[in-house]
């Protein structure tokens, strides 16, 4: 399981003033805060998932989807995974400080957190039972997404889902999650980190002390990320003309930034 508190973040942005008042905000406060913001950005949400006995995929429907083109079916994920950034953006927006940070920290912090979020995010979506996640309205194993063709990436993001998911995480801890990756996004991973003396420690240590146990290996989510952009680069090189229009923009500028600008299949 990807999860270990040995590697528990030891510094948050060091802009981040989440707490941008003279006096601290009580961490209860910011830890509310931030879970609303992350129930008012996930989808599906939790009453949603609590209960419901989601659809699987029947067989005919599996073998539809195995033969669908290679650019349908990354086309497809790109587009739901556009989707689900987009609401991590708005998560990250509603974020005490995150406004107030500049929009280039904003960007460096989105472009380098917003796809592990998602990844976190996706554990709620998946079957306990069956291992498999919502997918089109109803459940779907790895097997389900064969035409993409990259078999390693797909059981990487399975496996890494299917270890979240196992631990049970309750929203709050995922919602803290979520701002944790997205506050530490990009900072280097080595634990000697010293702590940002500007930050407001009073989230970091809150959201360090509250989900110390379930803090995600930042490498691990980091290498599923980085995996994932070696097999866009795969992908681009096999269909160099279905990546450019048919890909959502802030995809390509966030996975292809030298395609983003249309000059995909030129280089
Ligand atoms: O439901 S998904 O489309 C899905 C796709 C592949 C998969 F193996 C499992 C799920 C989704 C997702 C989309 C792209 C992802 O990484 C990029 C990626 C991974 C694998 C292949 C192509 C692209 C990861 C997750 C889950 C959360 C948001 C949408």
């Amino acid at each position: 399981c990807p999860l270990r508190a040995a590697d528990a973040v030891s510094c948050c942005h060091p802009c981040v003033l989440l707490s941008h008042r003279a006096t601290p905000v009580p961490s209860e406060l910011l830890t509310q805060s931030v879970l609303l913001s992350h129930r008012a950005t996930c989808h599906p949400r939790a009453e949603d998932l609590q209960g419901h006995r989601w659809a699987t995929f029947s067989p005919e429907e599996i073998c539809a989807y195995q033969s669908q083109p290679m650019a349908e079916m990354w086309q497809r994920c790109a587009r739901r995974v556009t989707e689900a950034i987009e609401r991590v953006v708005e998560f990250a927006k509603r974020l005490r400080g995150f406004l107030q940070l500049s929009q280039h920290d904003q960007i460096v912090l989105l472009k380098a957190g917003a796809m592990e979020v998602v990844l976190l995010r996706m554990c709620r979506a998946l079957d306990a039972a069956t291992g498999a996640v919502l997918f089109e309205g109803k459940l779907a194993g790895p097997e389900l997404f064969r035409s993409l063709g990259c078999p390693e990436l797909v059981a990487s993001v399975f496996d890494f889902a299917r270890g979240l998911s196992a631990l049970r995480c309750s929203e709050s801890e995922l919602a803290l999650l979520s701002a944790l990756l997205l506050l530490n996004a990009g900072q280097p991973l080595s634990p000697s980190v010293p702590k940002c003396p500007q930050v407001s420690l009073g989230l970091c240590s809150h959201l360090c002390h509250s989900v110390s146990p379930q803090l995600p290996a930042p490498g691990r989510l980091r290498a599923l990320c980085s995996q994932h952009l070696e097999q866009v680069q795969v992908f681009r090189r096999l269909h160099p003309a279905g990546f450019s229009a048919a890909f959502p923009p802030l995809y390509r500028e966030l996975f292809a930034p030298d395609a983003a600008d249309g000059s995909a299949g030129t280089r």
